[in-house]
């Protein structure tokens, strides 16, 4: 078995701090990256992060650094910065990593500029770290808090992979291993998507029916998508997929079901988006995955109908009268 003593994170928003919480309970030595000097310092002097996870007591042995190179010396690290935000993070990495580095994307999301899946542009950037892909139904707040919490982490090496659950898996933080990190990426991407257009059904007030239908009829997207793309079904009916889609299109916890609210409320949706407020994957993974798709020959409406007004090319009520106008058709 590999041996995994120390977790390098690199990002310490939500996800990243909650990761490093996991690494530490499970006994991994954790050197966390900031990008600022004040983050880092409110957390190994307080033990706190207290813009994204305020309140949550971090284990005393995770060391924050604004230094990257620091965060490096380690036998594993942990990607957790913004889907859009990889490729510049990860060509940071390049002058400070070893061969053969296990590098586990725990971002959720596609690129926007490349349409390229995570793995993909770490492979062009980082073409000699190892892949690994973390996602899965987990709020960062339920999962610094130590509550129950299960996810998919997949390797295409089962060796690696179980390597990385038991690094980074505790009592009460249950990763399952695979090797479908394909189908595991489409799950953390495209549900951001469906999430955003449940909020807005939500926010619109039209009804717990619609919201059903809304989940089941996204799930048959997913599936399209990933089928398309060589996905495991049992990966897209699983943690990842499934799973994830079921928290994030029900719980005003996410980012993304509350943008979906705001928008479908007719709030104001521009703070939600400005650079330092907290990150909606859904909105910048949505044209990009709809490009993907059409480029495949899949039909995703729900995801098209929100790319085209998170784009601002419609607007929701023509949205919604589309998606209900659309031709009767089989299920499936
Ligand atoms: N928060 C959550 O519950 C979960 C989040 N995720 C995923 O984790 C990823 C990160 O999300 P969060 O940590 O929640 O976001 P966040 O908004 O809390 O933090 C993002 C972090 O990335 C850093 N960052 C942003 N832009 C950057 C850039 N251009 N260069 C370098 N660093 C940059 C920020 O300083 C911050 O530390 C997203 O892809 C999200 O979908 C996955 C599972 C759960
Ligand atoms: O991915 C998440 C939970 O699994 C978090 O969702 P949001 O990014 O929408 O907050």
């Amino acid at each position: 078995m590999i041996a995994i003593g120390t977790v390098g994170i690199i990002g310490a928003g939500a996800w990243g701090t909650a990761l490093a919480q996991t690494a530490a309970l499970a006994g991994r030595s954790v050197v966390l990256w900031a990008r600022d000097e004040r983050t880092a310092w409110a957390i190994n002097a307080r033990h706190e992060n207290p813009r994204r996870l305020p309140g949550v007591v971090l284990q005393p042995g995770i060391r924050a650094t604004a230094d990257i190179a620091e965060a490096c010396h380690a036998d594993a690290l942990v990607l957790a910065v913004p889907a859009q935000a990889l490729r510049n993070v990860a060509a940071g990495l390049t002058a400070h990593l070893g061969a053969a580095m296990p590098v586990v994307i725990a971002a959720k999301g596609i690129e926007r500029t490349s349409g390229a899946f995570l793995v993909d542009v770490l492979a062009e950037v980082l073409p000699a770290a190892v892949p690994a892909v973390l996602s899965g139904p987990s709020f960062a707040a339920d999962v610094a808090r130590g509550l129950p919490t299960a996810v998919t982490l997949a390797a295409a090496d089962a060796g690696l992979a179980a390597a990385l659950v038991s690094a980074l898996g505790h009592a009460a933080f249950r990763p399952y291993s695979s090797t479908d990190l394909t189908g595991v990426q489409i799950g953390g991407a495209v549900k951001n998507v469906l999430a955003i257009a449940c909020g807005i059904v939500v926010g619109r007030a039209l009804g717990a029916s619609a919201q059903a239908a809304l989940i089941a009829r996204g799930f048959a997207e997913m599936s399209r998508f990933g089928h398309a793309l060589g996905a495991r079904p049992e990966t897209l009916a699983g943690l990842s997929g499934l799973g994830d889609l079921v928290l994030t299109a029900t719980n005003a916890q996410s980012r993304n079901f509350s943008f979906g609210l705001a928008l479908g409320r007719g709030d104001d949706t521009e703070a939600l988006l400005t650079d330092g407020a907290a990150v909606t994957e859904g909105v910048w993974t949505a044209p990009a995955v709809v490009a993907r798709a059409a480029g495949l020959g899949v039909e995703m409406p729900i995801c098209a109908a929100v790319a085209a007004v998170v784009t601002g090319r419609i607007g929701l009520d023509d949205a919604i009268e589309g998606l209900m106008s659309r031709p009767l058709r089989p299920e499936g």
